[in-house]
């Protein structure tokens, strides 16, 4: 438990670091019996992008999963611990998950449009908590599409199944569709491992894009794209964050032992 519980929300956020939009202290997850995260503790400012890299298991989808409390849909895994979102427990009981879930968005390793139109699959989250006119509407999806850089792709066939874009295409929708809810941190889980090499570096050009307006954090098993899109790494390994710094740092002098081994592919 850290040590500024009991302080006023405000407070305990100025005593963050001061551009800290996720704060996660002392954070511990189980599945039933599994010890899945050990009591990591790590910060995700804002406007800049996170990669969690580490080998198969080490937790970096958990991670994910608690920071939209998608965990709470099944009966047995729990968090402990403080993870604070503009200063705010997430993990406490109490909390309004549809108000949480509009501000962390979430775009999976497969892309996962709705059979639904264009329009549509953009506006889905906005038509769950928003009450717009028509031309709003319009306006947001033209403003999602845009920063997700589809816009010029799609902008005459909106009202067309979203099924038949292409795989690249049907993930930036995706992200399209995360963004329009304007959340205020966006979480990316392997979003390019199903993509073919041109989709995937514009979903990273994206990435460097969308970091201007959003906390963004990536799990990837790609050192070149962790190297390429983030502004800080963190490692992991067997459900502890071993170490966490400056992408530039971690890719030339990582501290620890097990990080230099990951990085230089001699496990994993
Ligand atoms: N639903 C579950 N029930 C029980 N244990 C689970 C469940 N999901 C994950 N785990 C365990 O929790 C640990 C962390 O898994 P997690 O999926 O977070 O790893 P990861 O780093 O994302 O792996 P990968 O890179 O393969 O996606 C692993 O030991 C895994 O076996």
């Amino acid at each position: 438990m850290s040590s500024d519980m009991g302080l006023p929300d405000a407070l305990r956020q100025a005593t963050r670091s001061s551009d800290a939009r996720v704060s996660i202290r002392n954070l511990n997850f189980y599945y039933g019996e599994t010890h899945a995260l050990k009591n990591v503790s790590i910060d995700f400012p804002d406007r800049q992008t996170t990669a969690m890299i580490g080998p198969s298991g080490c937790g970096k989808s958990t991670l994910l999963r608690v920071l939209n409390r998608m965990y709470d849909l099944y009966p047995g895994q729990r968090a402990e611990g403080e993870v604070l979102i503009n200063g705010q427990n997430i993990v406490a009981p109490g909390q309004d998950l549809n108000q949480l879930r509009r501000r962390v968005g979430m775009v999976f390793q497969k892309p996962t449009p709705f059979p639904k139109s264009i329009y549509e699959n953009v506006l889905f989250g906005v038509r769950l908590h928003e009450k717009l006119s028509k031309a709003e509407l319009d306006e947001r999806v033209e403003w999602a599409l845009t920063r997700a850089a589809l816009w010029n792709e799609v902008k005459d066939r909106l009202n067309s199944s979203a099924l038949g874009l292409s795989g690249g295409q049907q993930q930036r929708l995706c992200i399209a569709r995360s963004i329009a809810v304007r959340p205020d941190v966006l979480l990316l889980d392997e979003p390019t491992s199903a993509l073919d090499p041109i989709s995937t570096l514009k979903i990273e050009e994206l990435v460097d894009e969308l970091k201007r307006d959003f906390c963004i954090v990536i799990v990837t098993h790609n050192m070149q794209q962790a190297g390429r899109c983030a502004d800080q790494v963190a490692f992991f390994y067997l459900g502890e964050l071993v170490e966490v710094g400056p992408s530039s740092q971690i890719f030339t002098a990582p501290r620890e032992r097990k990080t230099q081994e990951y990085i230089t592919g001699r496990f994993g």
